[in-house]
């Protein structure tokens, strides 16, 4: 079953959590719109990665309500079996298990649902290789026998075993070289035409953000701002002001401005034109 038409994918509402006497979020509110890729930035520590595992249940937060694919989270075990398949996670460093080819690595969700026949299995893990740009005898390769790169495609292999509507990457182009990154963000891209796929991304790469994301999250003073490239641009918030007017981001939107036709980054304020 698929959430109601026009639904977002996601929606966080009043989302704080604490850990002893740390806030992390006070009070964060979040729509994410289906077929959208949604970049999310922020400082170290901010709670990027405890806001992806909020969304999918597995961190409980202190107050709020995160409902995903139209299913209220209830962070009790219960939403993570009832939308098995529905959404995918690539953590950092691509979590593979390394005792596993890249093969079986992609047959675990699979093999957790337990009613797919092994021969299915083998032929659905090897068209998720080809599906990433994989070449097919990395089925049978361990991770260890893979380049950073290639172990980031795995990863993402198997966050789309079972063919979900929507992925959560965490850092997933992070320790890739500049080529390696803008590969896959093309995949990324492609991924997102071909599937109608969602796409939420943790991300410290400004090409990335500038190349494919539709919007951004920024994780600022326990809160969220999300907008378009072009809104965050134009937000006073110090933090903001610095992270999209810095010399990495003025190299990474005026290459992205080149690629994608006019549109680029506009001045920071108090700047000439
Ligand atoms: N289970 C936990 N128990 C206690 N504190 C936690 C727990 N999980 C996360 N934290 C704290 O919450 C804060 C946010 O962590 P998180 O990993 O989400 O940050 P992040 O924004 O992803 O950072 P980075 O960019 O460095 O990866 C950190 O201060 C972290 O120490």
């Amino acid at each position: 079953m698929t959430a109601v038409d026009g639904e977002p994918t996601i929606v966080v509402r009043g989302l704080v959590t604490r850990f002893g006497t740390q806030t992390v979020h006070d009070g964060l509110d979040l729509e994410v719109r289906r077929g959208e890729i949604l970049g999310v930035v922020g400082g170290s520590g901010t709670g990027k990665t405890v806001l992806l595992r909020t969304v999918i249940g597995l961190q409980r937060p202190t107050e709020g309500e995160v409902r995903l694919l139209g299913e209220r989270v209830a962070w009790d075990g219960s939403t993570t079996a009832r939308l098995a398949g529905r959404f995918g996670m690539l953590f950092q460093e691509g979590a593979l298990f390394s005792a596993l080819t890249v093969g079986q690595n992609i047959e675990v969700p699979m093999r957790e649902r337990g009613d797919v026949p092994k021969a299915l299995m083998d032929e659905l893990a090897r068209l998720k290789v080809g599906l990433v740009g994989l070449p097919p005898d990395a089925c049978g390769k361990y991770p260890s026998q893979l380049s950073g790169g290639m172990r980031k495609r795995a990863g993402l292999a198997r966050a789309l075993a079972l063919d979900p509507e929507v992925v959560f990457l965490d850092e997933p182009t992070a320790g890739l070289d500049p080529i390696g990154a803008s590969a896959f963000d093309e995949l990324i891209l492609d991924l997102r035409r071909a599937l109608g796929l969602t796409v939420v991304m943790v991300t410290h790469d400004l090409d990335s953000l500038a190349r494919i994301c539709d919007r951004i999250a920024v994780l600022v003073d326990k809160r969220i701002v999300v907008g378009t490239m072009a809104e965050l641009t134009a937000d006073p918030h110090p933090w903001i002001q610095e992270y999209f007017h810095g010399p990495r981001a003025r190299a990474a939107f005026d290459i992205a401005a080149r690629a994608t036709g006019p549109g680029g980054i506009a001045p920071a304020a108090g700047e000439g034109g």
